[in-house]
């Protein structure tokens, strides 16, 4: 049997407020130096068990795009495809933050297309904040959406949406470019994004930046010091065939989901079930 290991939650994480996280709470949480937690979610009924576990912000990723639309890569999935599922995610949460992200080609031609994008997910699917990808290039639109009171998670480092730029999903601000997306981190902050992801950077420059910055980091593959860490539910559960290197599994889903729909044909091809239990007369 192992040992019960004591793990320091923070107030953020797991806190009984009875109403929606919002950006002053986490901003709090950075104050009180307490780190917190961040999945993605697509549906409702996902979306209620993380709400329930306490998780404070979820976040309904372009991800989805590869995890539930089975592209591969994110750039195909559009505005129409995210918002049902963002949609689904607030009504089946309570608790949490929801963040969407905005896919590729929705915000990068101009602050207005930015602005018109980011309403639509508020407006019509609930969202508390919207995500989008890069550095100085959308400070316009960065400083667009603030403008109008719409709260802005930054991702900075290995932005999906320019795989084809980077040539591959690839470790982001090693050297010279560390000092690149330093700065864009803090043109970020003095825009009024509320966060900043830090994805597949290397931990010495996640820690310089977290600790250079009032707003929160959140790490997907940027190492311990980030004040959050992000990562995509079904690769912390086990369901993603070859998950990256900062992928830690909880779960392995697959496998019993494997073991659980082969259990149901073999009762149903031998005849087992339905026994009389789960049969009306
Ligand atoms: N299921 C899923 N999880 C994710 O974290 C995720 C997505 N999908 N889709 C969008 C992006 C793509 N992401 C990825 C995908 C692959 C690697 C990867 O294979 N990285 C290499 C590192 C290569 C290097 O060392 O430069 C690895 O071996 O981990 C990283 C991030 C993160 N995001
Ligand atoms: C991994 C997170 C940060 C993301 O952008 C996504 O899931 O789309
Ligand atoms: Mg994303």
């Amino acid at each position: 049997m192992s040992s019960p290991v004591a793990v320091p939650k923070s107030a953020l994480y797991g806190g009984q407020s009875g109403r929606r996280i919002t950006v002053r709470d986490v901003a709090a949480a950075k104050e009180r130096g307490e780190k917190w937690p961040m999945v993605t979610a697509y549906d409702a009924m996902t979306a209620r068990v993380f709400d329930e576990a306490g998780i404070p912000v979820l976040l309904v990723g372009d991800s989805a795009a590869m995890v539930v639309y089975g592209y591969d890569s994110t750039l195909p999935v559009s505005v129409d495809d995210l918002m049902p599922l963002t949609a689904a995610v607030v009504r089946g949460s309570s608790r949490a933050m929801v963040v969407a992200d905005l896919p590729f080609g929705s915000y990068q031609a101009s602050p207005q297309q930015a602005l018109e994008t980011a309403v639509r997910f508020m407006k019509e699917a609930g969202a508390h904040a919207v995500k989008l990808e890069g550095g100085r290039r959308v400070l316009p639109q960065v400083e667009a959406l603030v403008s109008a009171g719409i709260p802005v998670m930054a991702h900075l480092g290995l932005t999906p949406q320019s795989v084809n730029a980077f040539g591959g999903y690839r470790v982001q601000g090693r050297g010279q470019a560390g000092d690149e997306l330093m700065a864009d981190a803090k043109d970020l902050q003095a825009a009024g994004a509320f966060s900043v992801v830090l994805e597949c950077v290397p931990a010495e420059l996640a820690e310089r930046v977290t600790t250079s910055l009032a707003i929160p980091t959140i790490g997907i593959g940027a190492g311990p010091s980030t004040d959050a860490q992000v990562l995509v539910w079904q690769d912390l559960m086990g369901l993603t065939a070859r998950p990256a290197k900062f992928v830690k599994k909880y779960s392995d889903l697959a496998g019993e989901m494997d073991r659980a729909v082969r259990a149901f044909a073999d009762e149903v091809t031998g005849g087992v079930f339905p026994s009389a239990e789960h049969t009306y007369h």
